[in-house]
């Protein structure tokens, strides 16, 4: 690799990988497929946020970075517990294990594509093939592919990333002007906030393809592109949630805000297609 130093390490029980390029930084956990941190070296500013609390031993999806939902999101969907029974939220790649299948470098880039290890008890769609690919640039993209071998069915995903905010009473969302569904307020229709800043907790889902948004806190902001949605979720647990989590401290909610890229609605997807789930990251 010419432009690329690619270092393998470990946090705990979880391999992970790092990726350096000219432009950026980023680590990778294997366990997930998941993105721990992105750093561009415009301003070697840290996009993400992961939590001081965050567990690296392989039992728990890890509170932080970018965890990949798939292929559900939240509670598992009324046509998945027909099918299967209980299943944990946010579908089950988050917590298995994913292999690097190739990295590949330009002057000003660097992707890696990674698969998940499912195992076979756990691959409740094996016609569904997901993989994700990272470039990683000046920008970071992180784009979920999934291709169906099979009959039509339905699936869902999402790009839950958690971002560094400096204090969420000093953070707003621009461009986010879609009405939402409240999670807190038993699925009630609300308009957008304007402008759109954060008091208590927030759980939200903006059923609109909006494709870019942007986080201000402070000097910084940081802008997230989206593509191949339905819906952006915005999350934020507040304190008297965070105490009630084993892997968030208290006042984390002051450092964080998650601006999930996601597809919410029963997406059919049909034979041999392929569907794309992009967030870019500057
Ligand atoms: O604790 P988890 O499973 O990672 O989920 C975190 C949050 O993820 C968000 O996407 C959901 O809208 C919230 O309802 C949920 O609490």
């Amino acid at each position: 690799m010419l432009y690329t130093k690619v270092t393998h390490g470990s946090r705990d029980q979880v391999a992970t990988v790092t990726i350096e390029n000219n432009q950026a930084s980023v680590v990778i956990s294997l366990f997930g497929g998941h993105v721990l941190s992105f750093q561009p070296k415009t301003d070697n500013r840290e996009r993400l946020w992961m939590s001081s609390l965050a567990q690296f031993d392989k039992r728990k999806p890890i509170r932080g970075g970018i965890p990949v939902c798939w292929p559900w999101f939240a509670a598992a969907p009324q046509d998945f517990t027909d099918e299967f029974g209980e299943l944990p939220a946010h579908g089950y790649v988050r917590t298995c294990d994913w292999q690097v299948v190739h990295i590949q470098e330009s002057v000003d880039a660097t992707t890696v594509t990674l698969t998940p290890l499912i195992e076979a008890q756990n691959n409740l769609l094996p016609n569904l093939h997901v993989e994700l690919e990272l470039v990683i640039a000046k920008t970071l993209t992180v784009r979920l592919r999934t291709t169906n071998s099979g009959a039509s069915r339905s699936y869902y995903a999402a790009l839950h990333s958690y971002f560094a905010v400096s204090d969420i009473h000093h953070t707003e969302l621009h461009d986010l002007t879609s009405p939402y569904i409240d999670k807190l307020q038993n699925w009630a229709q609300c308009p957008a906030p304007s402008p759109y800043c954060f008091t208590s907790e927030t759980d939200r889902i903006h059923l609109s393809a909006t494709p870019s948004v942007t986080i201000t806190s402070g000097e910084a902001s940081t802008v997230v592109n989206s593509h191949g949605h339905d819906s952006l979720v915005v999350w934020n647990p507040w304190q008297d949630r965070c105490k009630e989590m084993i892997d968030m401290s208290d006042d984390s909610y002051l450092t964080m805000l998650c601006v999930e890229t996601a597809r919410t609605q029963a997406n059919v997807i049909t034979q041999n297609e392929t569907h794309i789930l992009e967030q870019v990251i500057r």
